[in-house]
């Protein structure tokens, strides 16, 4: 099996047959004795393909593009000495237990480290890996596709146009809010938020607000926000976007306060993690007519059953937590993931290592 790989590293499909000579078994090199890694499901190319190429690691594989059970898990941590993860999965006390004294290091292929226990990891020493940047762009860009197509009522009309709804042209059919003139709220300015202002400014936006947990003077001024308070955030946005961290401070901080000191023609947009929103009070400000619409590209729990209120709503778009989701995107979050966790296994400084 190793031989037949080693081949295919000259062909051009090496990174497709990487993954699939891969997944199902340990892979050793003969005579060593390799750290151990565990990668929790299958993963884009560009990552394995790292791993592969550095030969420092006998690596195992969950194959599968659903998430490793977890019972699983905890039987395939034990004696590792790196795990690879993503961000379905928990690492918190059992894992860490289960995997016991060798693990060193803990590689996530997300910038999000919610689902990490990072006062465990801490305790016991470990370094952590993420993958902040390579991501910034891809999200800002989905976010404004999903800003565009829940203030525009994009998939409201394209339903209307294929089941017979279209009729003839109406004034008054159809409308939604235009960015140009608005105020954008921005809730939690980092890379971000700030890509998101970039990409927004062309649009003719009037005024760009931003809370966050403290002002981010320098970067603020570089792009021309204004710090106001979240009172403030709520009542003078037109259209107010989350994209903050989930941490136990913003856990639940878009509620009931916060829709209701919001404008009826507002539209909200989430593409950071769900538990920041209280999604009952959500789902109660789009009913009502509290807001205007919403946009999420992240729910509680994910997948968000399809028999759950907030489908039901016409005005509330929801994606499948696809923000990350482009090719380059997800191979570069891979690859990073991947060499984040080489260079922790080397006791190395990683590319973008998180400090705990
Ligand atoms: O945390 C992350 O990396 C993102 O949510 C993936 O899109």
């Amino acid at each position: 099996m190793w031989s037949l790989c080693r081949s295919n590293v000259l062909h051009k499909t090496l990174v497709a047959q990487l993954n699939t000579c891969c997944r199902l078994q340990a892979m050793k090199t003969a005579g060593k004795n390799l750290p151990k890694v565990y990668i929790t499901r299958r993963i884009p190319p560009d990552g394995l393909k790292a791993l592969q190429q550095a030969g420092s690691c006998e690596i195992e594989q969950w194959d599968s593009d659903d998430p490793v059970p977890r019972s699983e898990l905890l039987k395939k941590v034990s004696g590792i000495h790196a795990l690879y993860c993503l961000l379905t999965e928990k690492i918190d006390k059992e894992v860490l237990d289960a995997a016991g004294p060798s693990l060193t290091v803990v590689s996530t292929m997300s910038v999000g480290y919610d689902h990490l226990s990072l006062e465990e990891l801490k305790n016991r020493g470990i370094r952590v890996g993420f993958t902040p940047d390579v991501l910034t762009e891809a999200v800002a860009e989905l976010t404004i596709a999903l800003l565009l197509a829940t203030s525009r009522r994009l998939i409201e009309a394209v339903e209307e146009a294929k089941n017979g709804g279209w009729g003839t042209w109406k004034p008054l059919w159809m409308c939604g809010s235009g960015l140009t003139e608005s105020t954008v709220g921005i809730l939690g300015l980092g890379r971000i938020g700030e890509a998101i202002v970039n990409r927004l400014r062309p649009f003719g936006v009037n005024k760009f607000l931003y809370n966050d947990i403290a002002p981010r003077e320098e970067l603020a001024a570089k792009i021309s926000v204004d710090f106001v308070s979240l009172e403030e955030l709520a009542k003078q946005s037109d259209f107010l976007i989350v994209c903050c961290a989930l941490t136990p401070e913003t856990q639940g901080m878009c509620n009931k306060q916060l829709f209701s000191k919001m404008k009826r023609s507002a539209v909200f947009i989430n593409t950071s993690r769900g538990a920041v929103v209280n999604q009952e009070d959500l789902y109660h400000a789009l009913a009502s007519g509290q807001i205007a619409s919403a946009g999420l590209d992240v729910t509680v729990p994910e997948p968000l059953p399809t028999n759950h209120p907030l489908f039901k709503l016409k005005n509330c778009v929801i994606l499948p937590h696809i923000a990350s989701a482009t090719v380059e995107t997800r191979n570069a979050m891979a690859a990073l993931a991947a060499h984040n966790l080489l260079a922790g296994l080397k006791g190395e400084a990683m590319p973008k290592e998180l400090k705990l």
